[in-house]
């Protein structure tokens, strides 16, 4: 094995790829992680200081993954002395007879601890929010907010303490397959038995080197903070929760939010969704639609905010046609993992999609039933797509 040769390569360290990279390390494979950009940076999926943890989601599937995700951060924070994770709980509000109650469903079936809130209590528990007429209220309280950017900089920190490799501002311009990898950088040529591609919105352009397609869109998302009018209201060491508005009469996606912490008096409230975009062209994407449904709706329940943004910055989802993930090994080349189209929701759960990145590119079973999240799923919508 020359210095170029690895166990593994990993192309992305976003939190995809770097959980991925870590949990290789800790499996004691040689594995170098490869970025475009210099690190940190803040043009991919992965930047900014905090993202909502929560167990409720439609599907079982996903709050079982957070079961175990939940030890996997706090393991994470005690191997580095960290704080990764703060508990704030997670409100969740909509209309009382839609995906409300499959949310509900599946928080109490997996026993989840919750608290409902009826709506005469509402107030009393939730100050400074009108709760929409016919929606019903509930908090997830095992909820709360990740620090983004820590985070990142603490799992590659620890996968350099394994031994593992980090190269950036290294652009990965070529990959050819084979038994043996080749991966062709702007300033290196590597070769591994192995390949993880976690490459977020840029998936599809590193997969085109290796004949596949998948259907995946890359919106820009507007990350807008709002001005608290008495500073304070919102804040999360008042104990105001994240919260996810699931419909309402603005918007048919949800909108969501953190309790202001990481630029004092403003609070972060989003839209599920955004305008299609070039990755490469980011910044010249300028709609501005998702902002004007979250001034509306801020104006009708939110009234202690200030319905004009304060700051706008921007992110990236990258989203395939059912919203859930690709976790699997690329159709032709076994040795090839695709960890992609994480579609808005991913970084909570990077801890396990790193466990099992690495489980597939082992040739283990993985520790969860992939089947929701296998390319072959998209095959009957799109050939063509493949
Ligand atoms: C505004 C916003 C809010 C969100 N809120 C939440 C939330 O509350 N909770 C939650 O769980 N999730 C949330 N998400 C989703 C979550 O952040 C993403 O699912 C996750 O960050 C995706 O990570 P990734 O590693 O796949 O992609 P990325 O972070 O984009 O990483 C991919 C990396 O690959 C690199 N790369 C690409 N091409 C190459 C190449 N040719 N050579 C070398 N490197 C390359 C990129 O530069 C990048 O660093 C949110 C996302 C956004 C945008
Ligand atoms: O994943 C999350 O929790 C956030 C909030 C809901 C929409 C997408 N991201």
């Amino acid at each position: 094995m020359s210095s170029q040769d690895y166990d593994c390569i990993v192309i992305g360290a976003g939190v995809q790829g770097s959980f991925t990279a870590y949990n290789l390390a800790k499996n004691n494979k040689k594995t170098l992680l490869l970025e475009q950009f210099v690190l940190p940076h803040s043009r991919g999926s992965s930047h900014g200081q905090t993202r909502i943890i929560r167990k409720a989601y439609d599907e079982d599937y996903y709050t079982h993954m957070m079961e175990e995700c939940y030890q996997l951060w706090s393991q994470l924070e005690k191997e580095a002395n960290v704080k990764l994770y703060r508990r704030t709980g997670l409100l969740v509000m909509g209309p009382e007879q839609g995906d409300y109650q499959v949310f509900k469903s599946t928080l109490e079936r997996n026993k989840v601890p919750i608290v409902i809130l009826p709506r005469e209590e509402f107030s009393q528990h939730i100050p400074h929010v009108n709760l929409s007429q016919g929606n019903a209220a509930l908090v997830d309280t095992t909820a709360g907010v990740l620090y983004a950017d820590r985070t990142l900089k603490t799992v590659q920190g620890q996968f350099q303490k394994l031994g593992g490799v980090i190269k950036d501002g290294q652009k990965v311009i070529d990959i050819t397959p084979g038994s043996v990898v080749t991966v062709t950088t702007v300033s290196g040529v590597y070769r591994a038995k192995r390949l993880v591609i976690t490459a977020g919105p840029w998936a599809n352009t590193l997969l085109s080197h290796t004949g596949l397609q998948l259907p995946l869109q890359v919106i820009k998302i507007n990350v807008c903070y709002w001005r608290e009018k008495i500073p304070g209201s919102y804040n999360v060491q008042h104990r105001f929760p994240c919260f996810i508005q699931l419909e309402s009469e603005e918007a048919k996606h949800h909108i969501y939010g953190l309790p202001s912490n990481e630029y004092p008096g403003l609070m972060k409230i989003c839209y599920h969704t955004g305008a299609e975009t070039d990755p490469d062209e980011r910044d010249r994407q300028t709609d501005r639609g998702d902002i004007d449904i979250l001034q509306r709706y801020i104006t009708r329940c939110f009234p202690g905010l200030v319905p004009i943004p304060a700051v706008v910055e921007s992110c990236m989802y990258t989203v395939t046609p059912d919203n859930h993930f690709v976790l699997d090994l690329h159709p032709t080349h076994s040795n090839i993992v695709i960890g992609a189209g994480f579609s808005g929701h991913g970084f909570k759960f990077g801890p396990i999609v790193g466990k099992l990145l690495c489980e597939l590119s082992q040739g283990e079973v993985p520790s969860y039933d992939l089947s929701p999240f296998r390319i072959r799923r998209f095959q009957a919508h799109s050939k063509s797509a493949l």
